[in-house]
């Protein structure tokens, strides 16, 4: 009889983190965005450690029976319901550090490239067509970028850009007094009409979603760039595509979408748009330190704590 506790992955964990779970526990594997076969494989596991790609909500919760662990792999936690789990006395962990270095250098990699025009120039170059006047495009020094939610990622954004000369502008309004030096704090319309850069960091809630729409891009200058390596949703994609195509902002760059895997949007037709595919916390230092964190709540929550007993 198999008396190890269970442990499912349902999301690609990096190999440290995987080595780390040991021999205590019964590792499985499944692919947390087939369904059916998540429903099936969550039936009999302990614990559930997921990235920001499968969904648990309350039918992954009825479906497992043997639950007391969810670990998030990264910062957000919009893709759990923690209150359903929390009300089943299922733990809930994230790693709320580990990727912000990560997510912010991806941030500052993402203006600059916008700044630049790098992947459409990158893409006619491969090509062929070799066009120095059509991608000529700003300087970053003495423009204003301002970042929507100065938390963990914001702030290390705005201490990077700094660096490049150029004046931070934030709208937080749960910061309270506590705004870090060198940064004017401004309410959201003063933000969107101030700021040549405009970047992105909140988490994904009922009050922050579509939060960039119509009217607030139609406040932008019409040389702004906007950046969201935060959750997509939060920016209006369908606001956002006749905003570019009208020339009511000049650019954007977007890690991330509404509906992911995103593979097709009328917004990867525009030159003036630079896509990733969500990797705002793909390095490989970021995904030990990731996987690692929830690994070690995961065992903390399995073996610290009696069956049946919600962890904290
Ligand atoms: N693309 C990626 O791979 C990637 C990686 C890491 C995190 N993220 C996303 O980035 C988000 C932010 O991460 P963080 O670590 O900086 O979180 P954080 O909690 O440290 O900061 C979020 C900030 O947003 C502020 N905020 C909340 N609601 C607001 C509103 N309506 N208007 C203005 N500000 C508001 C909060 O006060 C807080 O300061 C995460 O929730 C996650 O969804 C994405
Ligand atoms: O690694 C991932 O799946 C992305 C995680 C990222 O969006 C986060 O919220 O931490």
């Amino acid at each position: 009889m198999n008396i190890r506790p269970v442990v499912l992955v349902a999301d690609p964990l990096s190999p440290v983190a995987l080595s780390s779970l040991g021999s205590d526990v019964e590792v499985r594997h499944c692919d947390g965005t087939d369904r059916p076969a998540l429903l099936a494989a969550v039936e009999s596991a302990d614990a559930l450690l997921v990235r920001s790609a499968t969904r648990v909500d309350a039918e992954v919760l009825d479906a497992a029976p043997r639950l007391r662990f969810i670990g998030r792999a990264g910062v957000g936690l919009d893709n759990v319901d923690v209150q359903d789990a929390t009300r089943r006395g299922v733990a809930v962990a994230n790693a709320p550090t580990a990727n912000v270095v990560s997510a912010a250098e991806m941030t500052c990699a993402l203006i600059l490239a916008s700044a630049r025009h790098l992947l459409p120039a990158g893409t006619a170059l491969r090509q062929g067509s070799w066009e120095r006047s059509r991608y000529t495009g700003v300087e970053l020094s003495s423009k204003t970028l301002g970042v929507i939610g100065l938390g963990r990622i914001g702030t290390l954004v705005a201490e990077r850009m700094a660096a490049f000369g150029m004046d931070i502008v934030a709208h937080d309004p749960h910061l309270g007094n506590a705004c870090p030096d060198g940064v004017k704090l401004l309410t959201l319309d003063e933000l969107l009409r101030r700021a040549d850069v405009i970047t992105v960091h909140l988490p994904k809630t009922a009050e922050t979603t579509g939060l960039i729409g119509r009217a607030e891009l139609a406040a932008m200058k019409p040389t702004a760039l906007l950046v969201n390596v935060a959750r997509g949703g939060i920016v209006d994609e369908q606001a956002l595509h006749a905003a570019l195509v009208s020339g009511q902002i000049a650019g954007a760059a977007l890690d991330v979408f509404g509906r992911e895997p995103c593979t097709e949007s009328p917004l990867f037709e525009l030159d003036n748009v630079t896509p990733t595919p969500h990797l705002g916390a793909s390095t490989s230092e970021a995904q030990d330190r990731a996987g690692v964190t929830v690994v070690e709540a995961a065992l903390k929550a399995l073996f610290d704590q009696p069956a049946g007993s919600p962890a904290a």
